[in-house]
């Protein structure tokens, strides 16, 4: 049964997604399945659309996998266009494409138009936090915080403290994330934080390994599935991440580290030219369709 204390703290959180993504979906179909009411925006009523279906696939498939508390009354999801309808919300997300440009327009409006105290957090992949303080109205109340993908599945989150980031912040996310279910490490911000400073080289490094002909993408995967125990290779982790947000974290990767191993490869610059933005579009390294 439903614990009334944990359905209570649900209840306590409004939260507002910014982008309806692989990641908005993601996240919004935790949060409705933890009780959280969320309202989710986007640009267009198009993308809204696709993302209410997803989310219902996604709460079918957590539920089918037993990860979501027995019995616990789902949130209310309420999706929209206009940034405006975040006003209400105790905890923003912000999980729009990582391109610095767009994270900036979207934070700098958002931070804008919530009361003081209410909870920022970025969904980032690769933009520091203390890049993205300067950019919103209270720089001590936005912290990072990178759900993993499938953000139902996965337990562990990372929780990315800004220089900037207050004691009262870190209060607040340890808050939401409990009423998520989530577990977190807390890091130090740089570029990539610890997970994608270490995956993205790898599956850049990976798809490297595919465009010189040293192997196919189910032989790199073989290998790293086999031999060093990855539950799914890098390709085919590049693709449920997206290519077209890989190669843009690559790139924000590659200019704040100079990294050259974070320099996209001419492999995954194709595929993303060629559409083949992995299981988004139906084809990546490997065909969905
Ligand atoms: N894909 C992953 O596995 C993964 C994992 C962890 C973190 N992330 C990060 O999460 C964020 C989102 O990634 P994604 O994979 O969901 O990207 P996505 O391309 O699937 O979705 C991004 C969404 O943002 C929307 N958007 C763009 N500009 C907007 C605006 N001004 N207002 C509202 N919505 C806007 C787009 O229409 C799109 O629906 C990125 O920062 C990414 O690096 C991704």
């Amino acid at each position: 049964m439903t614990d009334p204390k944990e359905h209570r703290s649900a209840q306590r959180h409004r939260l507002a997604l910014v982008g309806a993504g692989v990641m908005g979906t993601n996240i919004s179909a935790l949060a409705l399945g933890h009780g959280l009411d969320v309202t989710l925006v986007d640009v267009d009523d198009a993308i809204l659309a696709a993302a209410r279906t997803t989310i219902r696939q996604k709460l079918k498939h957590a539920q089918l996998m037993g990860v979501l508390p027995a019995d616990h009354p789902r949130g209310t999801l309420r999706t929209t266009t206009s940034l405006a309808d975040t006003a209400d919300a105790t905890t923003v997300i912000e999980a729009v494409v990582e391109v610095a440009e767009t994270k900036r327009k979207v934070l700098t409006e958002v931070s804008g138009l919530v009361a003081p105290g209410t909870l920022l957090i970025s969904n980032t992949s690769c933009i520091p936090v203390d890049e993205m303080a300067g950019w919103v109205v209270r720089g001590d109340e936005l912290v990072g915080v990178h759900f993993m993908n499938p953000s139902y599945l996965i337990e562990m989150v990372e929780v990315i403290r800004g220089t900037a980031t207050s004691e009262a912040t870190m209060d607040k996310v340890t808050a939401v994330l409990t009423a998520l279910g989530r577990k977190f490490l807390v890091i130090n911000d740089a570029p990539g934080f610890v997970i994608n400073r270490l995956l993205h080289p790898l599956i850049n490094r990976a798809a490297m390994l595919v465009q010189e002909g040293v192997a196919s993408a189910e032989t790199v995967d073989g290998l790293l599935e086999g031999c060093l125990g990855h539950s799914t290779g890098p390709l085919r982790t590049a693709d449920l991440i997206g290519i077209d947000n890989l190669v843009d974290s690559l790139r924000v990767l590659h200019e704040r580290t100079g990294d050259p191993e974070c320099d996209p490869c001419d492999l995954m610059l194709q595929k993303v030219r060629d559409g083949h933005h992995g299981r988004k579009t139906g084809h990546g390294f490997y065909d969905y369709r």
